[in-house]
C-alpha cells in the first residue's frame, strides 16, 4: 500500500495578528520549521481477524492512540466522505469526537493535545471514513508558542489524507518532494481551515494559508496576496516558553471588542494601516546601505506601533515585556508574534548589525531562561513525497 509523507511549515506574523480575525490586513511569512506527517492506509484485514485500527503516533511526545473502525462507526454514525468538499465540524459532531478523544486517557499534563486530536479525527474520518491506517507525526516547531504549530499540523494532515484519496491526482510514481498545483493547494488549505477551526475557535485562516502556500503573504478576510521581500529579512525569534492557548486569547480579544466596540474598532483600523504600509515597504527596493537602513528603520517603527496596539488588545505578557526591554537596550525592536500571552517574540536583525551584538543579545535573553533562534523570513510551503 502507498505511503505518503507531507511537511508543512510554521510561520511568523510580521503584523496584524488578532486584528486579522476582525477583518484587518495582516502580513505573515513561512519559516523553515515544519510539521512532518507520514500516512499509510492498511490493506483490508482478512475475515475473522478483527477490523484493524486507525493509529495516531505523536513521535516527539512519545504518545500513540488507536481507534478500531467499529468504535469510530459506533461513535460517529455512518461515514459520509466527500474529500473534494471540505465540511465543517458541527457542534454535535464535536461532542461525539470529544468522547472518542476522552477515552484515550491523554495524560493530564498534555490535555492541551485534545483539540489537535479532535481536528485529526474530523479530517481523517471526513476524508477516509473508518478505514484502518497509521499516521505518524513529528514537529520541528514548539507547540502552542505562536509559530503556527496548529495550522502546520492541519495542513500536513489534510495534505497527506487527500494525497491518498482521489481528490488529488499527483503522479504517485514521481520521487522526491513535490509541490501541489494551485487548485490542490486550495483544497488542502480549505480542509486545514476546518481543522484549525476546531483548535482556534474562530481562526482568520492566515496561519493555514501561509503554511500551505509558503513565502510571504498579505492577508485580509480570507483573501491572500503573494508578496516578496525586496531584500532578505532576518529575524530573531525568542521563545519565552510561557504556555498559552490561541483559542482563549482570540476569545479574550473578542470579549474586549464587545465591551469597547468603538475603541477597539479604531485599534483594528490602525493595525490595518500598519500592515498595508509594512507590506509596501517590504516590497520596495533598497539599492544601497543607506536605503537598506532606512527601510529597516521604517519596518522597526511599524513593528513597535503594532506591539503597542497588541498591548491595547490585552495579549502581551510580562515575559514578552522582558524580551522587549532586553532587546531595546541594544537598540533593537521587537513585537510578539502569533497569539501572544507568552509564546514567541520577533526581533528584527538589521543587515548592518554585527554578529558580536547579535551574540550578546542572544546570550542575555538565554540567560533569562528564554530560547532563541535565527530565521530567514519566507520559505517553502507545503510539500508531499511518495515512498
Ligand atoms: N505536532 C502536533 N501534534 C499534536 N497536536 C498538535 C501539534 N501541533 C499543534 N497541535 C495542536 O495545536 C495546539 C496548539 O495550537 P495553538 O493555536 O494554541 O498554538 P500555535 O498554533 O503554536 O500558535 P499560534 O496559533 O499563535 O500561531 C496544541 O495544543 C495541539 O492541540
Ligand atoms: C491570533 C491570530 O490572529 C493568529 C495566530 O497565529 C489568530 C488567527 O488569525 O487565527
Ligand atoms: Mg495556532
Amino acid at each position: 500500500m502507498a505511503e505518503v509523507r507531507a511537511r508543512a511549515p510554521g510561520k511568523i506574523i510580521l503584523s496584524g495578528e488578532h486584528a486579522v480575525v476582525h477583518g484587518s490586513t495582516a502580513v505573515a511569512a513561512a519559516i523553515d520549521l515544519f510539521t512532518h506527517v507520514s500516512f499509510r492506509l492498511d490493506p483490508p484485514v482478512p475475515p475473522g481477524n478483527g477490523d484493524g485500527s486507525l493509529g495516531l503516533e505523536l513521535k516527539d511526545l512519545g504518545l500513540a492512540f488507536f481507534w478500531s473502525p467499529s468504535r469510530l462507526k459506533e461513535g460517529l454514525g455512518d461515514a459520509v466522505t466527500v474529500p473534494s468538499t471540505p465540511v465543517s465540524c458541527s457542534p454535535e459532531r464535536i461532542k461525539l469526537i470529544a468522547a472518542l478523544v476522552e477515552e484515550q486517557d491523554i495524560p493530564e499534563a498534555k490535555i492541551w493535545l485534545s483539540s489537535g486530536i479532535a481536528a485529526f479525527i474530523h479530517l481523517y474520518t471526513s476524508i477516509h471514513g473508518y478505514k484502518a491506517g497509521k499516521v505518524v507525526i513529528s514537529s520541528d516547531l514548539p507547540l502552542g508558542s505562536g509559530l503556527g504549530s496548529s495550522a502546520s499540523f492541519c495542513v500536513a494532515l489534510a495534505a497527506s489524507f487527500l494525497a491518498l484519496s482521489d481528490a488529488i491526482t499527483v503522479d504517485k510514481s514521481q520521487g522526491g518532494w513535490l509541490r501541489l498545483c494551485e487548485n490542490e493547494l486550495q483544497l488542502v488549505n480549505r480542509w486545514a481551515f476546518e481543522g484549525e477551526k476546531i483548535i482556534h475557535g474562530k481562526p482568520s485562516g492566515i496561519d493555514n494559508t501561509v503554511s500551505a502556500f509558503g513565502n510571504m503573504i498579505q492577508f485580509r478576510l480570507g483573501e491572500l496576496i503573494h508578496i516578496e521581500s525586496s531584500a532578505p529579512l532576518r529575524m530573531l525569534i525568542t521563545n519565552t516558553k510561557v504556555g498559552r492557548n490561541t483559542k482563549a486569547l482570540v476569545a479574550g480579544v473578542s470579549e474586549r471588542a464587545s465591551r469597547h466596540p468603538d475603541a477597539m474598532a479604531a485599534v483594528f483600523t490602525a493595525v490595518n494601516s500598519i500592515s498595508k504600509e509594512l507590506s509596501t515597504i517590504i516590497q520596495s527596493p533598497a539599492l544601497d546601505d543607506i536605503s537598506v537602513t532606512a527601510r529597516e528603520e521604517k519596518i522597526e517603527e511599524l513593528m513597535e506601533m503594532n506591539q503597542g496596539l497588541l498591548q491595547c488588545m490585552g495579549v502581551s505578557h510580562a515575559s514578552i515585556e522582558t524580551v522587549l526591554r532586553v532587546t531595546m537596550k541594544y537598540k533593537l525592536t521587537s513585537k510578539l508574534t502569533g497569539a501572544g500571552g507568552g509564546g514567541c517574540v520577533l526581533t528584527l536583525l538589521p543587515t548592518l548589525l554585527s554578529s558580536a551584538i547579535t551574540d550578546k543579545v542572544v546570550a542575555e535573553l538565554e540567560s533569562s531562561g528564554f530560547q532563541c533562534l535565527k530565521v530567514e523570513v519566507g520559505g517553502e510551503g507545503l510539500q508531499i513525497c511518495f515512498s
